[in-house]
């Protein structure tokens, strides 16, 4: 090349730099090729599960070049039949392996990676900065029969709430009806055990760590609580934190943690209350016969829900207002008793055979607080029931109850259950006052569930503020009266009286009053100065229940 100079005036002559341009191009082509090369490796390494395809792919080639087609033919045939052979002895692992992969794969392809950037622009979930665009990053999608989960990673200056309100759209932008949008991972670690557990732990700990800026999404295809669920298997001894229940949208079994909890389910008539009952029924029924479970069922309906079970029952009262009373001041004295011996020594009662686990079962919540005609029953009920919200959790006596109308002038004591369970509802204020403020927002449409959905409804799973949508197992006339001969309750052994002396309770603090049966009954008149008190909330509430006439008691 000719070195001419770079300025070429007749007396002043500047050489190019040359060696300075070479060098500059130099180091600026061995940047990009170090940037390429990064680029690729970084790209290997994140999709270091296509490295076996690859490896096929070229295989496949070389192979096609030296033999011809028939190699590819002859293991073609071979895979197949092997997959045959595959889903024919064990159809489960086939298609789990299989089928929900290569279905998540190529949905994560032609749905949502092609749609993504439109779809999120469109939803309103991109973020502008620095003249750029700052997208959720798609992180992974997991197919299930019925579901897609879609993990994703929220940009900078976003929080899990504009995706529940975006959720509608994202889930019809993405061709489907319904989208729930979690903030929390859904899976919990899996247990290990065994010689490696400790190193399978640690792993764990590092791949399931709180990761705040994840969001999952989870859009239904199909909805499989269209199909009525099938009584589950009774557990051979009942889990108390994980009583299984029902099918999830997920297709998951709906488990319930009944451990020191109490439990408010809520539908308009005819929704399927009774199957929420039924199936808690069924998955306790090892435990009722063993007599580490006793359940104590009200039914203020005339027996017309419960009665047909009766010998699951170690007690029932269903035609008596004064017995359901009565029945309801025992499982206080029950409570009261299990206090003295337990106090100071553990925290939550642990059932066994002497000292059961005491469910009250309990029809029709609002009818014994709201509707029942005579208020001197109706406020010692509230009283009872009152003090075994706010106490008997721990001591395992347990209240189940459901109710038609949630409002608080109906259930006064409704802040007093943990666990809310919202079958179909009438209106949609309701559900918030069942499932806690803003439930609705986040995706609890219980008031949009339709007739035909009987035993559908919203919970809370454990830790996770979204409400999941479940399907409750149908248990019907006939299997319930199987369960009933096949899981009776042995017969009620009335407690010996507790060691510990039992004080004396002032007169004024708690009336001694016979339940017929020449026991006597726990029953707080003036549960301010009771010990221990009740909280001044639920005082409130049975204060106002107890003077239905604006506070004029008679
Ligand atoms: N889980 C379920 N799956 C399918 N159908 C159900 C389910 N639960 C209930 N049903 C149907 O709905 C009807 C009403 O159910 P259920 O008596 O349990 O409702 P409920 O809410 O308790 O009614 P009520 O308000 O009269 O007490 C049942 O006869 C049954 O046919």
């Amino acid at each position: 090349m000719m070195r001419a100079p770079l300025v070429n005036f007749r007396r002043l002559q500047v050489a190019a730099p040359w060696p300075l341009v070479w060098t500059v191009t130099f180091f600026i082509l061995l940047a990009r090729l170090v940037v390429l090369l990064v680029g690729i490796a970084v790209t290997a390494v994140r999709h270091w599960r296509a490295w076996p395809a690859v490896a096929l792919v070229l295989l496949a080639v070389d192979v096609h070049r030296s033999h011809g087609w028939w190699p590819h033919v002859l293991v073609l045939i071979v895979v197949a039949a092997s997959a045959g052979m595959w889903w024919w002895r064990s159809r489960e692992s086939f298609e789990r392996l299989v089928v929900l992969r290569g279905l998540s794969w190529w949905r994560r392809l032609w749905v949502y990676r092609r749609q993504w950037h439109e779809v999120m622009s469109l939803c309103g979930l991109v973020k502008k900065y620095d003249g750029g665009e700052k997208l959720p990053e798609l992180l992974s999608v997991r197919c299930s029969y019925a579901t897609d989960e879609v993990v994703l990673r929220m940009p900078r200056g976003q929080n899990p709430e504009a995706y529940h309100k975006a959720a509608r759209d994202l889930a019809y932008s993405f061709g489907t009806r319904h989208c729930r949008v979690f903030s929390g991972r859904r899976q919990a670690p899996p247990a290990r055990s065994g010689s490696l557990a400790w190193i399978l732990r640690r792993v764990d700990a590092i791949r399931f760590r709180d990761r705040p800026r994840q969001v999952w999404l989870v859009l239904i295809r199909r909805d499989p609580l269209t199909r009525i669920v099938k009584p589950l298997p009774v557990p051979a001894r009942p889990d108390f934190t994980a009583l299984p229940l029902g099918t999830r949208e997920d297709l998951a079994v709906y488990c319930l943690r009944l451990l020191a909890t109490h439990v408010l389910i809520g539908g308009a008539t005819r929704m399927g209350k009774g199957s929420v009952i039924w199936s808690l029924l069924r998955a306790l029924a090892a435990g009722i016969r063993s007599g580490l479970v006793r359940v104590w069922a009200i039914d203020p309906k005339g027996g017309m829900e419960l009665s047909i079970g009766r010998p699951l029952f170690s007690r029932y009262v269903d035609d008596d207002w004064t017995r359901m009373a009565d029945m309801l001041d025992d499982a206080v004295t029950r409570m009261r008793a299990r206090q003295r011996v337990l106090r100071g020594k553990v925290r939550v009662h642990t059932p066994t055979v002497d000292e059961p686990l005491i469910v009250i079962v309990i029809d029709e919540l609002a009818t014994l607080l709201a509707f029942l005609p005579d208020s001197d029953i109706r406020s010692r009920i509230a009283q009872s029931l009152g003090m075994l919200l706010s106490q008997g959790a721990g001591l395992g006596v347990l209240v189940v109850a459901a109710t038609q109308d949630p409002r608080k002038e109906v259930v006064s004591v409704r802040d007093f259950f943990p666990t809310r369970i919202a079958l179909g509802l009438t209106e949609r204020g309701h559900v918030d006052l069942l499932l806690g403020d803003g439930a609705r927002d986040r995706g609890a449409l219980a008031d949009q569930i339709p007739l035909s959905a009987k035993g559908v409804a919203y919970v809370l799973l454990d830790g996770q503020p979204e409400p999941a949508r479940v399907r409750f197992s149908y248990i019907s006339d006939d299997v319930i009266r199987e369960m009933a001969a096949t899981f009776p309750a042995p017969a009620e052994v009335q407690p010996e009286p507790v060691n510990t002396p039992t004080p004396t309770p002032a007169p004024a603090a708690v009336k001694a009053r016979s339940n017929g049966n020449g026991r006597h009954t726990y029953r707080p008149t003036a549960p301010k100065q009771a010990a221990p008190l009740l909280p001044s909330s639920l005082l409130h509430a049975l204060d106002l229940d107890a003077t239905p006439n604006g506070g004029d008691p008679r």
